[in-house]
């Protein structure tokens, strides 16, 4: 995306894989601070911290985590444990661990600088292939908001939770692709925004979305449902970390809530997220989906501008206080209307099996 007349990626390299660039997403919407780095622990740390974040991004990062490691290592296994912490920096997402087996399975057999440069490829060819992607699945989604915009000749209004746009991946986005193709196609569009605590991610999507001149408005999460319900939203569009074979999905925290006030109001439900999000390995997600739950202080504290326009971080509860952070939840494949990927819209919850084997010669439509 363009921003301030900078072209930005969520990841890039400009030196040839020597180092890569991305947005410190802690410091964002108050202020645009680009880091570079070019070793597997700072790429590590910048997932942990969520410097970077976003399933398709974070797999891009674990990506070029991993080629950086694939020169960095003297040993196979200062290889393999390396890898291990790269997979393991968060557990929700499978884009991570997706990524990580990738260039692994790349480089494998391979030595020294030819090891490095092929490991190199893979981490690039997957951040290509992540914008291809999310253009596809903006292309299916921007369909259904003609759709809608066809049949009410009004501006169609949309409800998003978290970030899932190019911020979260290389570039586009995958739940806000649709409404940046929906846009390039002139379709007015109106967007309610979930702030999305705890870390409030829902910022970075206003952001996004006022930068790119799409009329939006922010919300505090808990007014989605009475939105929904009062006629004021047309369709719920959101990403995903994790999405199970028969199309439960992992999410940011509150998804769930979103999607049962969906159901109860009518409102369609849609999820937006590449074939590279799908577990093919977890039958279901309700129970199997590992849910990450990070740092109290994320809940206690909240991140600001202070009167001298730095990024400054308030305590909103006591030490004392008991606190559970819990990152994500899991939406079951019956609250979805349809699961939009880069190879078309699914809907498991009406029966589609598209992630399981299908059988020999039928695929779903
Ligand atoms: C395009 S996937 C974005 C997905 O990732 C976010 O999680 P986090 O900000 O913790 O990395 C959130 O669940 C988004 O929907």
């Amino acid at each position: 995306m363009k921003v301030n007349n900078q072209w930005i990626r969520g990841i890039w390299s400009d030196d040839g894989g020597k180092t890569v660039c991305f947005p410190d997403q802690t410091k964002l919407p108050f202020r645009l601070e680009i880091c570079r780095e070019g070793t597997s622990d700072a790429l590590i740390r910048a997932i942990k911290s969520m410097q970077v974040r976003g399933a398709p991004l974070i797999g891009a990062a674990g990506a070029w985590a991993a080629a950086f490691l694939c020169r960095e290592a003297e040993t196979e296994e200062e290889l393999q444990e390396g890898l291990k912490r790269i997979a393991e920096a968060r557990p929700t997402a499978v884009n991570l661990q997706w990524a990580v087996r990738r260039v692994a399975a790349a480089s494998e057999g391979l030595s020294g600088a030819a090891r490095a440069a092929r490991a190199q490829k893979a981490a690039e060819e997957i951040c290509e292939s992540d914008i291809e992607s999310n253009r596809a699945i903006g292309g299916y989604f921007a369909a259904i908001i003609e759709e809608v915009y066809r049949k009410n000749g009004r501006p169609v209004r949309i409800l998003t939770h978290c970030n899932a746009g190019w911020l979260a991946t290389i570039d586009y986005g995958t739940a806000l692709s649709g409404l940046y193709v929906a846009q390039e196609k002139g379709i007015p569009m109106e967007v309610w925004v979930d702030e999305t605590r705890p870390r409030m991610q829902g910022l970075l999507t206003e952001w996004e979305l006022r930068e790119a001149g799409i009329p939006c408005t922010l919300i505090a999460d808990n007014a989605g449902g009475y939105l929904m319900q009062q006629g004021e939203v047309d369709l719920v569009i959101v990403g995903a970390d994790r999405i199970a074979s028969n199309g439960d999905v992992a999410n940011k925290v509150g998804t769930y809530l979103k999607a049962l006030a969906a159901k109860d109001c009518g409102v369609p439900f849609y999820v937006a997220a590449p074939v590279s999000t799908v577990d093919f390995s977890m039958a279901e997600g309700v129970k199997s989906i590992p849910v990450e739950e990070r740092s109290r202080s994320e809940v206690t504290d909240i991140s600001g501008i202070g009167p001298d326009g730095d990024v400054i971080r308030v305590q909103v509860a006591g030490r004392e206080t008991a606190v559970r952070n819990i990152a994500f939840d899991i939406t079951p494949a019956r609250l979805i209307t349809g699961i939009v990927t880069e190879k078309g819209i699914f809907a498991p919850g009406a029966g589609d099996r598209p992630f399981m084997p299908a059988p020999a010669g039928t695929r779903p439509e």
